[in-house]
């Protein structure tokens, strides 16, 4: 049965706008998320998708409105653990590897054991077990969005949310990658929300939600999504 991983209610978020004022970046969103769901996110640049992803991953907090995680337990666990989180901007640690980046979110874990074969899995289900021990300035920017989604895998969380995990691939390759996502998470109950400037990739998904001026529109696009 689905479990509710995230649920938001009437969140708002505002910023200093530089003078005595404020600007208002999300307004009244409501939105949850299940076990398994498959959510794309999608709306123009500067709508506040990136806004919303930080505050469902616990990285920013609303300025108005609640935010529950009961599907995954105390907020002080919610990341590495529970929640995998891929940045629009390369995020790897730079004295790491590819391969150690991959296996540090299972080390701080705990998981020692398992960590290097895991990564190594993981490179091999994407096909970039040659920039194992490549360090991300030796990275392309797609190859580095890659193992950041690797890295985002490999502790077995229950949600991931992904802004642009796509956005520096060509499409061919997206498409190639990003089916490999999803046939990697199939039967796991992982959910993914993805933001996306990708039609493809959004199609994909089960449910869309579109940002507007701050504003969430939920549209499941097949029976029994999320
Ligand atoms: N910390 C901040 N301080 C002030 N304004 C911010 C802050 N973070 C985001 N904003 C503003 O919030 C708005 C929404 O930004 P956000 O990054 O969420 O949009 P987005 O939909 O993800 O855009 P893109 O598709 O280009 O990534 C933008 O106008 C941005 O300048």
């Amino acid at each position: 049965m689905d479990e509710t991983l995230v649920v938001a209610s009437g969140i708002g978020r505002d910023f200093p706008d530089g003078t005595a004022g404020r600007t208002t970046v999300l307004r009244d969103v409501d939105c949850a998320i299940n076990s398994g769901a498959r959510i794309a996110l999608v709306g123009p640049s500067g709508s506040g998708k990136t806004t919303l992803l930080h505050i469902l991953g616990g990285l920013d907090r609303p300025t108005n409105g609640q935010i529950e995680w009961p599907g995954l337990g105390p907020f002080e666990d919610l990341r590495p653990r529970w929640i995998g989180f891929v940045f629009q901007s390369p995020s790897l640690f730079p004295a790491l590897t590819a391969a150690q980046n991959i296996s540090l979110p299972m080390i701080l874990a705990g998981e020692l054991s398992s960590a290097d074969r895991t990564a190594a899995l993981l490179l091999d289900t994407f096909g970039l077990d040659e920039l194992a021990d490549k360090l991300p300035e030796e990275l392309s920017g797609g190859q580095a969005q890659r193992i950041a989604m690797a890295r985002a895998l490999a502790i077995g969380p229950k949600l991931i949310l992904a802004d642009e995990p796509t956005g520096q691939l060509d499409s061919v390759t997206a498409q190639l990658f990003f089916d490999t996502v999803l046939s990697h998470l199939e039967n796991t109950g992982i959910a993914l929300v993805v933001a996306t400037h990708d039609e493809a990739v959004a199609a994909r998904m089960a449910t869309r939600w579109t940002m507007e001026h701050g504003r969430l529109t939920l549209q499941s696009l097949q029976t029994g999504a999320s």
